[in-house]
């Protein structure tokens, strides 16, 4: 697929995820790679809702770096973190949402555990509910680079796949390609959209 196909199929996810209301607020940004070295990311402080082609930017995966000197996202760091730890990521996505926020926030552990759900399902190479599906949250910070540092970190430890939480911030998910990257998006907010339910209902 040509970078404008991919890029056509990453504008019309945010209008999807801001229909959705999963980027309040211009919170959220969004990306695409482009090849080994470069990707297409959101520009800073931009209604997500709302992007067009022009409001992505080249970045260089290596040096975090936009050579037209244009300002990609405040989270950049984190999006060419994912392309460097897998090179089979295609594309990656951020979103604020309601239930991502809470639940980080509730979760007291270093990973919210999904089990018991078919719709773990939507996330590719799950094929039972039996299975446990770990998302890891790690505590919010202002400062992206320690935070891409302590991800890179545990990707080094521990299995790092579909996503992970910013506590009190929101998700960070990928796919190899936009279409994946969405439909983990929208498999993972159901998985926490129940998990947020099933915590509330059993705590009364
Ligand atoms: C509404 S402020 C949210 C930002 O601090 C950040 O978390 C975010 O997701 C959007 O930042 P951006 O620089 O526009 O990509
Ligand atoms: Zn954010």
């Amino acid at each position: 697929m040509s970078d404008t196909q991919q890029l056509d199929q990453l504008v019309a996810a945010c209008h999807w995820i801001g229909a959705k209301g999963w980027a309040p607020a211009t919170g959220g940004n969004m990306s695409v790679r482009q090849d080994e070295h470069f990707c297409l990311l959101s520009e800073s402080g931009k209604d997500k809702g709302g992007l067009t082609r022009d409001d992505f930017i080249q970045v260089e995966i290596a040096s975090n770096l936009a050579p037209s000197g244009r300002k990609p996202s405040a989270e950049t760091a984190l999006h060419t973190l994912i392309y460097r730890l897998f090179p089979e990521a295609g594309a990656v996505l951020h979103t604020h949402t309601v239930n991502a926020t809470v639940l980080s926030r509730v979760e007291e552990g270093a990973a919210l555990l999904l089990y018991g759900y078919e719709m773990q399902k939507s996330l590719t190479g799950q094929h039972t509910h039996e299975d446990t599906v770990a998302i890891p949250v790690f505590d919010n910070s202002q400062d992206i680079a320690a935070l891409a540092s302590e991800i890179e970190d545990y990707a080094a430890r521990f299995p790092l796949r579909y996503g992970f939480l910013l506590r009190g911030h929101g998700l960070t998910c990928w796919g190899e390609n936009v279409n994946e990257a969405r439909r983990h998006l929208e498999g993972l907010e159901f998985l926490f959209e129940c998990e947020r339910q099933r915590r509330l209902l059993e705590s009364k």
